[in-house]
């Protein structure tokens, strides 16, 4: 089974939900060109890192993004990775990743597990409580939120699930562009898996961001990368290869958790 995976690398206007709402708009309908079977958008998209402005502009209970995504779904027929939004819940603010499949229903909400200190989050947000795991047409994926990927363990807890490929979006800056790069092809060769990461491009004022969004296979190969300004990114994931090289080398039987 094959899917045809396009990021959207965009730039993101800082705390302005309205304006990025319509950038992504334009967007997707550019990218729909190339029938993707499945968008991934970045990390905190309607936002952008204003963490002091949350009070006015996190979306509550994720709801304008969530509607936003189910009507883009249901008009063009394709699954989402609807990127993290701001989303105000009971306990505060949390940085929660949207699955939407091709039929408009909201199938997973992942947030954010790893507070990024350097860029203040925990300050302003909310943990999250649970995995990211999800299924689309039957298939076992697995959902998280830029600082995440530095946790090899969480990484390693969605793929002994079933996870077959790997979907990261972020917000993950220019200086750290070589550890971003590595963490991700290691991500993929250690679980053989697939992983499709969506960066975002451009600045704020705080940080310049790095693009790079790149899909790997599970043999650690890139099958594609962006470079650092808005683009869209597609490729073509075939699930199978991940039975393949697990056979191949079959980690999966020989890891020991009995020891570790
Ligand atoms: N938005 C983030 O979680 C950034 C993570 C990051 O930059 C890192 O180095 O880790």
């Amino acid at each position: 089974m094959k899917f045809k995976v396009t990021c959207l690398q965009m730039d993101i206007a800082f705390g302005d939900p309205i304006k990025n709402y319509q950038h992504a708009e334009k967007l997707i309908e550019t990218a729909m060109k190339d029938n993707p079977d499945i968008i991934v958008l970045p990390e905190l998209w309607t936002t952008g890192y204003d963490l002091t402005r949350l009070d006015t502009i996190a979306d509550k209970n994720a709801e304008t993004t969530i509607e936003f995504l189910k009507k883009a779904a249901k008009k063009h027929q394709v699954h989402f990775v609807g990127g993290s939004v701001a989303n105000r819940v009971e306990q505060g603010v949390k940085n929660t990743l949207l699955i939407i499949n091709n039929e408009g229903k909201l199938v997973q909400k992942y947030s954010k597990l790893h507070l990024f200190k350097l860029m203040d989050e925990h300050l302003y947000l909310e943990a999250g409580e649970k995995t990211g795991l999800f299924e689309l047409e039957n298939r076992n994926f697995g959902g998280v939120i830029c600082y995440d990927i530095r946790f090899p363990e969480w990484i390693r807890a969605h793929t002994v699930s079933g996870a077959e490929a790997l979907f990261v979006v972020a917000e993950w800056p220019a200086p750290r562009l070589s550890h971003w790069r590595s963490l991700l092809i290691a991500r993929a060769i250690e679980n053989q898996c697939f992983v499709i990461a969506c960066n975002r491009s451009g600045s704020d004022p705080n940080n310049e961001f790095a693009g790079h969004s790149m899909i790997i296979d599970p043999w650690g190969e890139v099958i594609a990368e962006a470079g650092a300004n808005e683009e869209i990114l597609s490729a073509e994931i075939k699930l199978d290869l991940v039975k393949e090289i697990r056979k191949q080398i079959p980690i999966f039987e020989d890891r020991r958790p009995d020891l570790y």
